[in-house]
Order: C-alpha cells, then sequence, then structure tokens
C-alpha cells in the first residue's frame, strides 16, 4: 500500500515561496500528473517527495509514514529525472540493472527483466552502448527504463518523454500508461504537454506558480476547466475565446455572435448582461449551409491541413478570429464566405473580471447536426 500525502508543503528559494501551502493526496497504485508550464515548481516537488530537499514548511507521507527522517534511498522510490543521472561509465545494460543487482536476483532475472522494459521503451538495440553513446532521447529512456526495472512502490517521472521524437512519444502514450498499470506502482508522472497528461493521468494536478490550480479526472479537467487559463492548457488548437454579454429570451440565456442567437442551456439568469468569456472548442465548431438554424456566416481566412485535422481560421462580420477544427480528409471550405454553427458538445462561460468558469453548457442540436 503506497500512498503519498502533501501536507501543507511550503519550499522557498531565498524568500520567495516555490511551493506555496501545496497539499496533495496520491492514491494506492494512481498515476497523478503534474501539468503545468516552466518554473511552476513541478521538479521542486518530484525533488522532496524524492528526499533529495527538504520543506521549509509541511509533512510528506509514503504509505502513511511520515519521511521527513528517512534518506532518499530509503524512501522505496525510482525515479527519472531530466537530467538523466545515468553511470557514465556502465552500459545502457548494466544502468537499467542497477537496482536489479542490489538485489539477491539471479543473471538470468535481471536479463530477463532488463530486456522486458528495454523491449516496451524500444532500447533494447542500444542495450550494449555507454551513455556517452546514446542519444538524448535514448538516454531518457534508459533513465526511465531503470526507473522502472527495480520495480519500486513509487516512482517520480519528471517529463520522461521531454527529449523523445514526436513519433516516438505518440506511441509511448499508448503504451506507458499500461506499462505503468502492470507496474501496479503509485507514479507521480511531470509533463508540459497536455496530450501526454491527458493519456497518462489517472488524476490531473493543474499548477502553477507553486500552487495546485485545479486536481481532477482529464475529462473533468477538459469539461470543466476552472478557469480561462486552464482551458487555454488543453487542446490543440487552443481554445476560442470571445467577448459576449449573455442575454435572456423565451428560451432561456444565450449570447450573440455576428448577429446570430447561440443558446447557452442551462446557464443561470445571472449572467445576463454581465460581460463575460465564451470559450468554444475548435472542434466543437461545423461548418454548415447558410440556411441551416443558427448558422454564423464568417469569412473564410485560411486553412492549415495537420496530421490529423485540418484547422481553419475564420473571421466573423466584426473580424473576431475563431478557429475551426475538423478530422483531416473531410470537406470544407477553402476561402471565401462560408457558414459555421456550434456544434453540440461543451461550451463555456467564463467571468470576465476574474477568468473563473461560470458554468459549461451543452447546445443542443438538432438531427442533422447542426446547432438548434
Ligand atoms: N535550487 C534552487 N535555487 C533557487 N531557485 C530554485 C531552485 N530550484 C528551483 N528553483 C526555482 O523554483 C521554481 C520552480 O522550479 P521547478 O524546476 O520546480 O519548475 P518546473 O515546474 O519543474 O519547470 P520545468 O517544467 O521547466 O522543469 C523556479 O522559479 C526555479 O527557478
Amino acid at each position: 500500500m503506497t500512498t503519498l500525502q502533501l501536507k501543507n508543503i511550503t519550499k522557498r528559494y531565498k524568500t520567495n515561496p516555490v511551493l506555496d501551502n501545496l497539499s496533495l493526496d496520491v492514491a494506492d497504485g494512481e498515476t497523478l500528473v503534474l501539468f503545468g508550464p516552466s518554473g511552476a515548481g513541478k521538479t521542486v516537488l518530484l525533488r522532496l517527495v524524492a528526499g533529495v530537499i527538504d520543506p521549509d514548511e509541511g509533512q510528506i507521507l509514503i504509505g502513511g509514514e511520515d519521511v521527513s527522517d528517512i534518506d532518499a534511498e530509503y524512501r522505496g522510490i525510482g525515479m527519472a529525472f531530466q537530467n538523466f543521472a545515468l553511470f557514465p561509465h556502465m552500459s545502457a545494460f548494466d544502468n537499467i540493472a542497477s537496482p536489479l543487482t542490489a538485489t539477491n536476483a539471479t543473471k538470468d532475472v535481471i536479463s530477463a527483466g532488463v530486456l522486458k522494459v528495454a523491449k516496451l521503451l524500444k532500447i533494447d538495440h542500444v542495450l550494449t552502448h555507454h551513455p556517452k553513446a546514446l542519444s538524448n532521447g535514448q538516454k531518457q529512456r534508459t533513465a526511465l527504463a531503470r526507473a522502472l526495472a527495480g520495480s519500486p512502490p513509487l516512482l517520480l517521472l519528471d517529463d520522461p518523454l521531454r527529449n523523445v521524437d514526436a513519433k516516438l512519444r505518440f506511441e509511448m502514450r499508448l503504451e506507458l500508461p499500461r506499462l505503468l498499470a502492470a507496474q501496479g506502482a503509485t507514479v507521480v508522472y511531470v509533463t508540459q504537454d497536455y496530450k501526454e497528461a491527458m493519456a497518462l493521468g489517472d488524476r490531473i494536478a493543474v499548477m502553477s506558480q507553486g500552487r495546485i490550480r485545479q486536481i481532477g479526472t482529464p475529462e473533468d479537467i477538459y469539461n470543466t476547466p476552472a478557469d480561462i487559463e486552464i482551458a487555454r492548457l488543453f487542446g490543440d488548437p487552443t481554445i476560442n475565446l470571445l467577448d459576449v454579454t449573455p442575454k435572456s429570451g423565451p428560451d432561456g440565456v444565450y449570447v450573440e455572435l455576428s448577429n446570430v442567437k447561440v443558446p447557452l442551456p442551462g446557464m443561470p439568469a445571472s449572467v445576463v448582461g454581465k460581460t463575460s468569456v465564451i470559450g468554444l472548442r475548435p472542434e466543437t465548431i461545423v461548418f454548415t449551409d447558410a440556411g441551416a438554424s443558427g448558422a454564423i456566416p464568417v469569412t473564410v481566412e485560411a486553412e492549415t491541413p495537420l496530421n490529423e485535422k485540418t484547422v481553419t481560421l475564420v473571421l466573423t462580420a466584426r473580424g473576431r478570429e475563431i478557429l475551426v477544427s475538423r478530422p483531416a480528409g473531410t470537406p470544407g471550405p477553402t476561402s471565401g464566405p462560408a457558414h459555421i454553427a456550434v456544434h453540440g458538445n461543451t461550451t463555456f462561460l467564463f467571468d470576465k473580471e476574474s477568468g473563473g468558469l461560470i458554468r459549461s453548457a451543452a447546445i443542443p442540436m438538432t438531427r442533422n447536426g447542426e446547432a438548434a
């Protein structure tokens, strides 16, 4: 049973709190992703748990036990940090085997263990190489393999795919969750990549400036972001944010985009007349016919075909920019006048002043998939 608890942790450098009264519980076997911009305090948090540095205030408990008097090497933790920290005089094989050689395991058991994890991380062809003969991506995966090899009950992984190329990163995003689940370890995983965070995390803690801004499942955070800043961090292309002033009609609250009503079902009447920001994810906007209900006239400005999707920049009559994303290969206008509609799914209304989420709303769809 390896739970991890941080209770009211503060860490200062000089007088600046880098972690500010932070509390966090990670359940046994859970993968918790720490996600946030550079300088948020993610690495400092991992280093505190690892025992490399000490907090100024607060308590860290591993498996329910306060570890303040337990040195790093006795905390039962596997780690892969950004600087790799591989033993330069040892081959990749021996680096990965190092947590196993400290046990009484036989040579065959060690060899099988190293090979298994090296194959999964696609470095089995470079096991005889010393670190200086490995690419950065290979070094990073060797460090990750070493952290995994000893099957520690608690794993701390600091952006382990940062140097890995895009194709491999994509594959690892699919494979790592299975690998981590098979290990049964409690995992704290740092990344700056929202897709990685969503693919790997049972829960995601969104950090900025030494605090946790929101914690929840990937779905919670994507569908109910606490504020505009968090909504902007999740999604590619980023969410469209438009200033609006909600109005009230016989069918409830709505906003107008280019004089076309976009209903916001379930939105409280208290938002009416208040300057707000509507958040529309690019994938929830569709191109539609001029005559369709809810069709908003726009001008297509530019189209960017990406791998799996096509992103189109359109302008409303007032010159507001909106990004529309659709699966690659599906037809859509490439220039000139067009119409868009907000398509089902979740739309957000934020308070303009505080940035906080007022509510998310599902825009109803008509039978042919156009906004009602
Ligand atoms: N030893 C140190 N002395 C002084 N300041 C430090 C020290 N270590 C970290 N910091 C500061 O603490 C803050 C958080 O750093 P941290 O490395 O945890 O960020 P991070 O979220 O991991 O960023 P990244 O994703 O870029 O690695 C930064 O402002 C950093 O400059």
